[in-house]
Protein backbone atom coordinates (compact mmCIF):
# COMPACT_ATOMS: atom_id res chain seq x y z
CA UNK A 1 0.00 0.00 0.00
CA UNK A 2 1.03 3.23 -1.27
CA UNK A 3 2.87 5.83 2.18
CA UNK A 4 0.42 8.46 0.79
CA UNK A 5 -2.63 9.65 2.86
CA UNK A 6 -5.31 8.47 1.44
CA UNK A 7 -8.40 11.03 1.32
CA UNK A 8 -12.44 10.93 0.45
CA UNK A 9 -14.19 13.73 -0.80
CA UNK A 10 -17.66 13.88 0.16
CA UNK A 11 -19.84 16.61 -1.99
CA UNK A 12 -17.21 15.91 -4.76
CA UNK A 13 -19.64 17.62 -7.48
CA UNK A 14 -20.64 21.06 -5.45
CA UNK A 15 -18.32 24.38 -5.80
CA UNK A 16 -16.01 23.60 -3.30
CA UNK A 17 -15.92 19.72 -2.97
CA UNK A 18 -14.98 19.64 -6.89
CA UNK A 19 -12.07 22.08 -6.35
CA UNK A 20 -11.21 19.93 -3.30
CA UNK A 21 -11.08 16.47 -5.60
CA UNK A 22 -8.73 18.78 -8.07
CA UNK A 23 -6.54 20.23 -4.64
CA UNK A 24 -6.37 16.59 -3.03
CA UNK A 25 -5.12 14.64 -6.82
CA UNK A 26 -2.89 17.57 -7.28
CA UNK A 27 -1.25 17.22 -3.52
CA UNK A 28 2.06 14.68 -3.63
CA UNK A 29 1.61 13.68 -0.31
CA UNK A 30 -2.38 12.41 -0.84
CA UNK A 31 -4.16 9.75 -2.73
CA UNK A 32 -7.89 10.52 -3.65
CA UNK A 33 -9.44 7.13 -2.88
CA UNK A 34 -13.47 7.85 -2.91
CA UNK A 35 -15.35 11.20 -4.39
CA UNK A 36 -18.71 10.99 -3.49
CA UNK A 37 -21.98 12.56 -4.54
CA UNK A 38 -25.38 12.76 -3.25
CA UNK A 39 -27.05 9.19 -3.09
CA UNK A 40 -23.87 7.85 -3.12
CA UNK A 41 -23.26 4.81 -0.52
CA UNK A 42 -20.68 5.76 2.63
CA UNK A 43 -19.25 2.39 2.56
CA UNK A 44 -17.14 3.20 -0.79
CA UNK A 45 -15.46 5.01 2.79
CA UNK A 46 -14.52 2.15 4.46
CA UNK A 47 -14.63 0.03 1.32
CA UNK A 48 -11.37 2.17 -0.33
CA UNK A 49 -9.33 2.35 3.67
CA UNK A 50 -10.20 6.38 3.40
CA UNK A 51 -8.18 7.71 6.54
CA UNK A 52 -8.98 10.98 5.82
CA UNK A 53 -12.99 12.28 4.73
CA UNK A 54 -13.29 15.81 3.59
CA UNK A 55 -17.19 16.66 4.43
CA UNK A 56 -18.24 19.32 1.80
CA UNK A 57 -21.58 18.95 1.61
CA UNK A 58 -25.07 20.40 3.13
CA UNK A 59 -26.13 21.35 6.50
CA UNK A 60 -28.89 18.04 6.10
CA UNK A 61 -26.05 15.54 5.34
CA UNK A 62 -23.46 16.31 7.45
CA UNK A 63 -24.34 14.90 10.91
CA UNK A 64 -25.24 11.38 8.56
CA UNK A 65 -22.09 11.31 6.98
CA UNK A 66 -20.03 12.13 10.20
CA UNK A 67 -21.69 9.51 12.37
CA UNK A 68 -20.49 7.26 8.94
CA UNK A 69 -16.93 8.84 9.90
CA UNK A 70 -16.50 8.59 12.99
CA UNK A 71 -18.14 4.97 13.89
CA UNK A 72 -15.16 3.91 11.66
CA UNK A 73 -12.36 5.90 12.55
CA UNK A 74 -12.10 8.22 9.95
CA UNK A 75 -11.04 11.17 10.66
CA UNK A 76 -12.52 13.66 9.04
CA UNK A 77 -12.11 17.70 7.55
CA UNK A 78 -15.46 19.72 7.61
CA UNK A 79 -15.91 22.79 5.60
CA UNK A 80 -19.98 22.39 5.98
CA UNK A 81 -22.05 24.99 7.66
CA UNK A 82 -25.01 24.62 9.99
CA UNK A 83 -23.00 23.97 13.04
CA UNK A 84 -25.55 24.81 16.44
CA UNK A 85 -24.52 23.89 19.96
CA UNK A 86 -26.46 20.96 20.08
CA UNK A 87 -24.73 19.59 17.05
CA UNK A 88 -21.81 20.34 18.14
CA UNK A 89 -22.73 18.11 21.48
CA UNK A 90 -23.75 15.15 19.24
CA UNK A 91 -20.54 15.41 17.51
CA UNK A 92 -18.78 15.28 20.83
CA UNK A 93 -20.73 12.07 21.98
CA UNK A 94 -19.61 9.94 18.68
CA UNK A 95 -16.04 11.16 19.07
CA UNK A 96 -16.03 10.05 22.73
CA UNK A 97 -16.71 6.77 21.97
CA UNK A 98 -14.57 6.86 19.12
CA UNK A 99 -11.44 8.69 21.32
CA UNK A 100 -8.75 8.23 18.76
CA UNK A 101 -10.32 9.79 15.79
CA UNK A 102 -9.98 13.52 15.07
CA UNK A 103 -12.76 15.83 12.97
CA UNK A 104 -11.67 19.11 12.18
CA UNK A 105 -14.80 21.83 11.58
CA UNK A 106 -13.39 24.73 9.83
CA UNK A 107 -15.99 27.76 9.66
CA UNK A 108 -13.41 29.00 6.63
CA UNK A 109 -10.29 27.60 5.48
CA UNK A 110 -8.87 31.15 3.67
CA UNK A 111 -5.70 32.10 5.62
CA UNK A 112 -7.45 35.58 5.02
CA UNK A 113 -10.98 34.57 6.85
CA UNK A 114 -9.05 33.38 9.73
CA UNK A 115 -6.91 36.47 9.95
CA UNK A 116 -10.37 38.54 9.93
CA UNK A 117 -11.61 36.79 12.80
CA UNK A 118 -8.46 36.94 14.69
CA UNK A 119 -8.18 40.74 13.86
CA UNK A 120 -12.03 41.60 14.79
CA UNK A 121 -11.65 39.76 18.24
CA UNK A 122 -8.66 42.21 18.70
CA UNK A 123 -10.12 45.44 17.86
CA UNK A 124 -13.86 44.33 19.43
CA UNK A 125 -13.00 45.92 22.88
CA UNK A 126 -11.85 49.00 21.70
CA UNK A 127 -14.46 49.95 19.76
CA UNK A 128 -18.07 50.84 21.52
CA UNK A 129 -20.24 49.48 18.26
CA UNK A 130 -19.40 46.33 16.16
CA UNK A 131 -21.48 44.91 13.13
CA UNK A 132 -20.29 42.24 10.52
CA UNK A 133 -21.89 41.95 6.95
CA UNK A 134 -21.20 39.15 5.11
CA UNK A 135 -21.88 38.77 1.00
CA UNK A 136 -21.87 35.81 -0.84
CA UNK A 137 -23.31 34.48 -4.61
CA UNK A 138 -26.96 33.67 -4.26
CA UNK A 139 -26.91 29.65 -4.65
CA UNK A 140 -26.06 29.80 -0.97
CA UNK A 141 -28.85 27.78 0.92
CA UNK A 142 -28.04 28.82 4.64
CA UNK A 143 -27.55 32.33 6.34
CA UNK A 144 -25.64 34.10 8.29
CA UNK A 145 -22.77 32.24 6.75
CA UNK A 146 -20.69 30.20 9.05
CA UNK A 147 -18.18 32.14 9.08
CA UNK A 148 -20.08 35.56 10.00
CA UNK A 149 -21.64 33.45 13.22
CA UNK A 150 -18.55 32.19 13.91
CA UNK A 151 -16.50 36.17 14.01
CA UNK A 152 -20.04 37.35 16.23
CA UNK A 153 -19.26 34.36 18.50
CA UNK A 154 -15.72 35.57 18.72
CA UNK A 155 -16.26 39.55 18.81
CA UNK A 156 -19.30 39.07 21.82
CA UNK A 157 -16.14 36.21 24.03
CA UNK A 158 -13.77 38.89 23.33
CA UNK A 159 -16.41 41.84 24.46
CA UNK A 160 -17.69 40.13 27.37
CA UNK A 161 -14.09 39.15 28.91
CA UNK A 162 -12.90 42.72 28.63
CA UNK A 163 -16.39 43.71 30.19
CA UNK A 164 -17.29 45.93 27.33
CA UNK A 165 -20.57 47.76 27.85
CA UNK A 166 -23.33 46.66 25.41
CA UNK A 167 -23.41 48.28 21.75
CA UNK A 168 -25.17 51.57 21.56
CA UNK A 169 -28.47 51.10 19.56
CA UNK A 170 -31.37 53.61 19.46
CA UNK A 171 -33.91 51.71 17.05
CA UNK A 172 -37.13 51.81 18.79
CA UNK A 173 -39.10 50.61 14.96
CA UNK A 174 -38.06 48.89 12.42
CA UNK A 175 -39.20 46.46 9.76
CA UNK A 176 -38.24 42.74 10.61
CA UNK A 177 -34.85 41.74 9.57
CA UNK A 178 -33.81 45.77 9.05
CA UNK A 179 -30.92 45.63 11.90
CA UNK A 180 -29.50 42.17 10.73
CA UNK A 181 -29.60 38.58 13.23
CA UNK A 182 -28.56 38.95 17.06
CA UNK A 183 -25.79 36.53 16.87
CA UNK A 184 -24.83 36.97 20.77
CA UNK A 185 -25.56 40.67 20.91
CA UNK A 186 -23.71 41.62 17.88
CA UNK A 187 -25.91 41.80 14.30
CA UNK A 188 -24.57 40.36 11.78
CA UNK A 189 -26.01 41.48 7.92
CA UNK A 190 -26.21 38.75 5.16
CA UNK A 191 -26.17 40.35 1.03
CA UNK A 192 -26.61 37.64 -1.55
CA UNK A 193 -25.68 38.80 -4.69
CA UNK A 194 -24.53 37.11 -8.24
CA UNK A 195 -21.13 38.00 -9.15
CA UNK A 196 -19.99 37.51 -5.72
CA UNK A 197 -18.44 34.51 -4.14
CA UNK A 198 -17.74 34.86 0.07
CA UNK A 199 -16.52 38.16 1.37
CA UNK A 200 -16.77 40.22 5.05
CA UNK A 201 -16.65 43.11 6.80
CA UNK A 202 -15.98 43.79 10.02
CA UNK A 203 -17.17 46.92 10.80
CA UNK A 204 -15.99 48.67 13.89
CA UNK A 205 -16.98 52.34 15.48
CA UNK A 206 -15.70 54.72 18.28
CA UNK A 207 -15.82 58.21 18.88
CA UNK A 208 -15.11 59.86 15.38
CA UNK A 209 -13.36 57.22 14.02
CA UNK A 210 -14.29 53.42 12.42
CA UNK A 211 -12.14 50.75 11.24
CA UNK A 212 -13.36 48.52 8.89
CA UNK A 213 -11.72 44.38 8.52
CA UNK A 214 -12.94 43.39 4.97
CA UNK A 215 -11.97 39.68 3.32
CA UNK A 216 -12.52 38.68 -0.18
CA UNK A 217 -12.56 35.08 -1.22
CA UNK A 218 -12.25 35.54 -5.06
CA UNK A 219 -12.06 31.72 -6.08
CA UNK A 220 -12.84 28.83 -4.52
CA UNK A 221 -8.97 27.94 -4.72
CA UNK A 222 -8.67 30.49 -1.48
CA UNK A 223 -9.88 27.26 0.76
CA UNK A 224 -7.52 24.66 -0.71
CA UNK A 225 -4.13 24.90 1.71
CA UNK A 226 -6.82 25.47 4.92
CA UNK A 227 -8.36 21.88 3.85
CA UNK A 228 -4.65 20.18 2.61
CA UNK A 229 -3.38 21.38 5.78
CA UNK A 230 -6.64 20.37 7.77
CA UNK A 231 -6.12 16.26 5.57
CA UNK A 232 -2.98 16.52 7.08
CA UNK A 233 -2.88 17.57 10.20
CA UNK A 234 -6.31 16.23 11.60
CA UNK A 235 -5.04 12.62 12.69
CA UNK A 236 -2.94 13.92 15.05
CA UNK A 237 -5.55 15.67 16.92
CA UNK A 238 -8.56 13.53 18.40
CA UNK A 239 -11.67 14.76 19.27
CA UNK A 240 -13.39 17.97 18.14
CA UNK A 241 -10.79 21.04 16.55
CA UNK A 242 -13.14 23.96 16.15
CA UNK A 243 -11.42 26.62 13.65
CA UNK A 244 -8.58 26.38 11.52
CA UNK A 245 -6.62 28.44 13.54
CA UNK A 246 -6.02 25.63 15.89
CA UNK A 247 -3.54 23.97 13.32
CA UNK A 248 -1.54 27.30 12.43
CA UNK A 249 0.67 29.27 14.24
CA UNK A 250 -0.60 32.62 14.58
CA UNK A 251 1.37 33.91 17.83
N1 LIG B 1 -15.39 26.20 5.42
C1 LIG B 1 -15.14 26.80 4.25
O1 LIG B 1 -14.07 27.41 4.04
C2 LIG B 1 -16.16 26.71 3.17
C3 LIG B 1 -17.35 26.12 3.43
N2 LIG B 1 -18.31 26.02 2.45
C4 LIG B 1 -19.50 25.30 2.84
O2 LIG B 1 -19.45 24.02 2.21
C5 LIG B 1 -20.77 23.58 1.95
C6 LIG B 1 -20.90 23.27 0.46
O3 LIG B 1 -20.83 24.49 -0.26
P1 LIG B 1 -20.96 24.51 -1.85
O4 LIG B 1 -19.94 23.62 -2.47
O5 LIG B 1 -21.01 25.92 -2.26
O6 LIG B 1 -22.40 23.84 -2.05
P2 LIG B 1 -22.90 22.94 -3.29
O7 LIG B 1 -24.38 22.87 -3.15
O8 LIG B 1 -22.30 23.43 -4.55
O9 LIG B 1 -22.26 21.51 -2.98
C7 LIG B 1 -22.72 20.60 -2.05
C8 LIG B 1 -22.66 19.24 -2.71
O10 LIG B 1 -22.86 18.23 -1.75
C9 LIG B 1 -23.67 17.24 -2.33
N3 LIG B 1 -24.25 16.42 -1.27
C10 LIG B 1 -25.32 16.68 -0.48
N4 LIG B 1 -25.52 15.68 0.37
C11 LIG B 1 -24.55 14.78 0.15
C12 LIG B 1 -24.21 13.54 0.75
N5 LIG B 1 -24.95 13.02 1.71
N6 LIG B 1 -23.12 12.88 0.28
C13 LIG B 1 -22.37 13.40 -0.71
N7 LIG B 1 -22.65 14.56 -1.32
C14 LIG B 1 -23.71 15.25 -0.88
C15 LIG B 1 -24.68 18.01 -3.17
O11 LIG B 1 -25.32 17.18 -4.11
C16 LIG B 1 -23.76 19.06 -3.79
O12 LIG B 1 -23.15 18.57 -4.98
C17 LIG B 1 -21.70 24.70 2.44
O13 LIG B 1 -22.13 24.42 3.74
C18 LIG B 1 -20.79 25.92 2.41
O14 LIG B 1 -21.21 26.92 3.31
C19 LIG B 1 -18.12 26.50 1.20
C20 LIG B 1 -16.95 27.14 0.88
C21 LIG B 1 -15.88 27.32 1.85
O1 LIG C 1 -21.19 28.83 1.04
C1 LIG C 1 -20.09 29.38 0.80
O2 LIG C 1 -19.75 29.73 -0.33
C2 LIG C 1 -19.18 29.61 1.93
N1 LIG C 1 -19.48 29.11 3.09
C3 LIG C 1 -18.74 29.24 4.27
C4 LIG C 1 -19.50 30.03 5.31
O3 LIG C 1 -20.74 29.89 5.39
O4 LIG C 1 -18.88 30.78 6.06
C5 LIG C 1 -17.34 29.76 4.05
C6 LIG C 1 -17.24 30.79 2.98
O5 LIG C 1 -17.85 31.96 3.43
C7 LIG C 1 -17.90 30.31 1.69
Amino acid sequence: MSSKLRVAVLGAKGRIGSEAVRAVEAADDMELVAALGRGDSLDALADSGAQVAVELTTPDSVMANLDYCVARGIHAVVGTTGWTEERLATLTGWLDESPETGVLIAPNFSIGAVLTMRFAQLAAPYFESVEVVELHHPNKVDAPSGTAARTAQLIAAARAQAGSAPQPDATATALDGARGADVDGVRVHSVRLRGLLAHQEVLLGGEGETLTVRHDSLHHSSFMPGILLGARRVGAAPGLTFGLEHFLDLG
